[in-house]
């Protein structure tokens, strides 16, 4: 067995042995944060050809990195939850009896990394040694994943000092092994701390601090410990007071997150002094502080892994700024002449010389297909970010005024709603539906139910998921954050987006920072408070009365179909499903049908 030096924690060691032993790396190393080992890995990566150095003048510390063809997403079939009962995994995600999972993924990782290197990477989730921080420790044979896990996390010794002799960490085994689809599993134990990766080398699977441990296993310790973990971006909101208030946004992957929380408003509303913060772009941890009674969020990330394809200077300046230095590309088209990187959406000159995400050299100004895969990804440090706002750091986070759900609907949901009440609310996030992006395998455009974001991402049964939020919202009672519903993808009958979005989202979340103040008025509709059209501001944006009456406009017919779908979906919750989250939907149906 490869030797590996101690550590001052026996249950660290206990874990570190089991694991040598299954896998058989020829070596293991520890990952201590020096930024000279960080370099020399990258040397070796670059030495090996899993990372290509990109133009040190245009991109200083930059890397570009593809994987193989049929890895180059979230694998929502091969995720597993392993609770010891189905029940309690509940009935959207894929369960296996956890001692049985146990042994088939024995056989998978058995001398999986035989001839290579084990990397332990201590992390932490959240600012190192903040109380709401928690820690994980991941194995991985990637260097690709050491150094995206340095750029997404805190990692390195400091982590181990704060865990100490006898500190709890969520135990993380990642073998890249041969990339097998087949035999590709992303399992999650909730009950036992931990979490199995195999065959798989695509960020979401693999860097297992993100969607695993931050999402998956954190919302099932959520649920244990009286708080909430959440697929959300969190931003800050400034007025020309000075005045910050925080917005906390849940929308599926690939549905517009990293864009909202680096958002830079229109001119007009700049010349003003409106600006916006970015906390977080993706995951969101929710407590309620002890001593105002409110609810509070901080980012467990340290970096973004955003989408490339449509981040241009044009539409998210911020994210494009953001990877200019210290980022890796995944999956993106390089340009071979100047070793710089291109996308879809990011300009209008595609390189000449061009490889794509495939890995082929071809004319980039003919091509015909994408270069870059519609779900390339960078991974670029929070730090970078022009609009980072300065409470990132904040161990005890940020007080969230409202709480904002959204997907892709081409039809059905208006431009901005909001909810009666946070059982309302609860039930607005439970009904959510989203046209399926490229962030997961599978067909893309097809609406799925997809509640409060989280329907690939909840670590245990959903309808208890429910009883969760419902539960939050007692404790929090009257300081409870007003909950709205938005759709920027609403479309006319020719297919086209309605709305201009990105920038011009900021339009509605004054018109959601004004309803949370009192400034703004509402009225009431079957499916909850819509604005009055002359309060969504509308100033140089060139759309008509009647095309915002449209955007605003809720058809009755559409949305007893969405009814009918919604009976569908919630019946396999069968019992479990919370008796306020019924009465919502009767008083729904109720109203459609008055
Ligand atoms: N039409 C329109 N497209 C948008 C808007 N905001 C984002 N998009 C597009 O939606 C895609 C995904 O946006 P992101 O901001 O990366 O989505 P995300 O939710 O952060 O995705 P994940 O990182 O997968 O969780 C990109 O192609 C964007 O250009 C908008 O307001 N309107
Ligand atoms: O986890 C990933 O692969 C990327 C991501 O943010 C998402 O899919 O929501
Ligand atoms: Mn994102």
């Amino acid at each position: 067995m490869a030797e590996f030096t101690k550590c001052s924690n026996e249950k660290v060691n206990k874990w570190l042995e089991e694991q040598i032993a299954m896998c058989q790396p020829e070596s293991v190393v520890w990952i201590d944060g020096s930024e000279s080992q960080l370099e020399a890995l990258r040397a070796e990566a670059v030495s090996t050809g899993e990372l290509i150095k990109l133009n040190e003048e245009k991109l200083p510390g930059c890397y570009y990195h593809r994987t193989a063809e049929n890895d180059v997403a979230r694998v929502e079939d091969r995720t597993f939850i392993c609770t010891p009962t189905e029940e309690e995994a509940g009935p959207i995600n894929n369960w296996m009896e956890p001692s049985q999972m146990y042994d088939k993924l024995k056989a998978l990782y058995t001398g999986a990394m035989k001839g290579r290197t084990m990397y332990i990477i201590p992390y932490s989730m959240g600012p190192v040694g903040s109380p709401f921080s928690k820690i994980g420790i991941e194995l991985t044979d990637s260097i690709y994943v050491v150094l995206n896990m340095n750029i997404m996390t805190r990692i390195g010794q400091e982590v181990m000092d704060v865990l100490g002799t006898d500190g709890d960490f969520v135990k993380c085994l990642h073998a890249k092994k041969d990339v097998n689809p087949e035999e590709r599993y992303i399992v999650h134990f909730p009950q036992d701390n931990a979490i199995m990766s195999v065959n798989s080398a695509y960020g979401g699977n693999v860097l297992l601090g993100k969607k695993c441990f931050a999402l998956r296993i954190a919302s099932y310790l959520g649920k244990q410990e009286g708080w909430m973990a959440e697929h959300m971006l969190i931003l800050g909101l400034e007025n020309p007071q000075g005045e910050v208030k925080y917005i906390a946004a849940a929308f599926p992957s690939a549905c517009g997150k990293t864009n909202l929380a680096m958002l830079i408003p229109p001119e007009y509303l700049q010349e003003k002094g409106y600006k916006v913060w970015t906390v977080g772009d993706d995951i969101a941890w929710l407590r309620i502080n002890p001593e105002d009674g409110k609810l509070y969020a901080i980012n467990p990330e340290a970096g973004f892994f955003g989408v490339a394809p449509g981040t241009s200077e044009k539409t998210n300046f911020n994210a494009l700024e953001s990877t200019k230095k210290n980022t890796i590309f995944t999956n993106v088209a390089l340009n071979n002449d100047d070793l710089t990187v291109w996308w879809e959406g990011l300009d209008k000159n595609p390189p000449k010389n061009c490889t794509n995400w495939l890995g082929e050299k071809v004319d980039g100004t003919t091509y015909e297909g994408n270069l870059a895969h519609p779900n390339s990804r960078f991974t670029a440090p929070a730090i970078n970010c022009p609009c980072i706002s300065s409470e990132f750091e904040n161990p005890q986070g940020v007080p969230i005024s409202a709480i904002v759900f959204g997907g892709r609907r081409a039809k059905t949901a208006p431009l901005v709603y909001q909810a009666r009440d946070w059982e309302h609310g609860v039930f607005v996030g439970a009904t959510m539906a989203s046209e399926t992006t490229a962030a997961a395998a599978g067909a893309v455009g097809v609406v799925r139910r997809d509640p409060m974001a989280m329907k690939p991402f909840v670590g245990y049964n959903m309808a208890d998921y429910f009883g969760h939020w419902l539960e939050m919202g007692k404790k929090l009672g009257d300081n409870a954050p007003a909950i709205f519903h938005v759709n920027w993808f609403r479309k006319d009958d020719e297919g086209n987006f309605m709305w201009p979005g990105f920038g011009d989202n900021m339009r509605v979340l004054l018109w959601i920072l004004d309803r949370v103040s009192g400034k703004a008025d509402a009225h009431d509709s079957a499916i909850g408070l819509l604005p009055t059209a002359s309060d969504i501001d509308t100033t140089g944006l060139g759309i008509s009365a009647e095309e915002l009456d449209a955007l605003l406009s809720v058809d009755k017919e559409v949305w007893k179909e969405d009814v009918e779908n919604i009976k569908e979906y919630f019946a396999q919750f069968g019992d479990r499903l919370p008796a306020d989250i019924k009465k919502q939907l009767e008083i729904l149906d109720k109203n459609l049908n008055d």
